[in-house]
């Protein structure tokens, strides 16, 4: 979807990002990660020709991004940052509408979009579509930058540091959705951050960026257990590999379905670092694992967290005491 080919570019005669090569397919999320003035923004912004690249190609969907006018780039391609960008004089309405409107879409079209989008991210519609960026808490203007940014249904998301500047809470329950959104969607979406958490939580691929190089890239999974080099290893803090190694794996998958548990569930999504937690304050070595409609799935036992292959438990002996 996305090609960069030893592409690189330079502010007042310093590499900014130096031969790049990275390939995006059509649907992954890929995260690019890296220390602060790694390059991650000014890679982000060569996507949609915000920033316009010195040397080599970038490619979308087939050609070279400078046959596209950056207009036409742009609204094919969402993009939500950090600071919102929301038009402070504008509605919550007409902020999300600013392409739909662009294109010219009818009137009935663009009001059912901004309630589906309100609703999509968790804002009720009747509330909110009137009220105007300062009367909305950071949370919830992030998310109007984000149903913005999807408002015309563009084929590539790009975000940086979208969740950036939020409390814990609100930036897990926004990362949630984002999750949930390409999911539901399938589209490409190329997000900047430098929260090693929310990378590997988000990401079907991560780029670590040093210096405007590419330092690894990757699953997560690869990226923790075969890091290329003491950076990577560094990066990702090599005293919790393991904690973060859990945090990629979901209790269902590891639970042994042919048992049977008396007992509070947990959630088959939720994580092994979660379900580690959660041994830990129920002192107790084995947990009943449920589906989102309170089925049982199986059972957790504290021993499936040490598991090094990740694979799926076997029932074929199940443990029956
Ligand atoms: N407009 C600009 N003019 C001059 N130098 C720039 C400009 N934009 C970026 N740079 C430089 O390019 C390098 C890469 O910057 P970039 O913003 O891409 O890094 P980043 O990884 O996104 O950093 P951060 O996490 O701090 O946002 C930095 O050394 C930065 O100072």
């Amino acid at each position: 979807m996305i090609q960069f080919q030893q592409v690189s570019k330079y502010f007042h005669g310093k590499p900014a990002v130096e031969d790049l090569n990275l390939n995006i397919a059509a649907g992954e999320f890929t995260v690019l990660i890296g220390t602060s003035g790694s390059g991650k923004s000014t890679t982000l912004k060569m996507i949609n020709r915000l920033i316009e690249h010195d040397r080599g190609k970038i490619l979308f969907a087939g050609d070279e991004i400078h046959s596209f006018k950056p207009q036409e780039l742009r609204r094919r391609m969402g993009y939500a940052i950090q600071s919102i960008g929301l038009f402070p004089h504008w509605t919550v309405e007409q902020n999300i509408a600013t392409v739909p409107q662009l294109l010219k879409w009818p009137r009935g079209k663009i009001r059912d979009r901004v309630t589906e989008l309100l609703e999509l991210l968790h804002l009720d519609a009747a509330q909110f579509r009137g009220r105007y960026p300062h009367q909305l808490s950071g949370g919830q203007q992030q998310r109007v930058g984000v149903a913005r940014a999807l408002a015309a249904d563009p084929e590539v998301l790009l975000m940086d540091e979208p969740f950036g500047a939020l409390d814990p809470v609100t930036r897990g329950a926004l990362q949630l959705e984002i999750a949930r959104i390409h999911q539901l969607s399938g589209r490409t979406i190329v997000l900047v951050t430098h929260d090693i958490d929310e990378a590997l939580a988000l990401a079907d691929r991560i780029v670590l960026l040093d210096q405007g190089k590419i330092v690894q890239q990757g699953s997560p999974r690869h990226l923790l257990t075969q890091p290329a080099n003491a950076f990577v290893r560094h990066f990702f803090g090599q005293n919790d590999i393991g904690i973060k190694l859990l945090g990629l794996g979901a209790a269902g998958d590891r639970a042994h379905k042919g048992e049977r548990l008396e007992g509070k569930g947990i959630p088959a999504d939720m994580t092994l670092r979660e379900a580690l937690s959660e041994f830990v304050a129920r002192r107790t070595e084995r947990l009943p694992v449920v589906d989102a409609s309170g089925n049982a799935v199986g059972v957790l036992h504290i021993g499936d967290l040490v598991n090094p292959t990740g694979e799926e438990a076997s029932d074929a002996a199940p443990d029956t005491h």
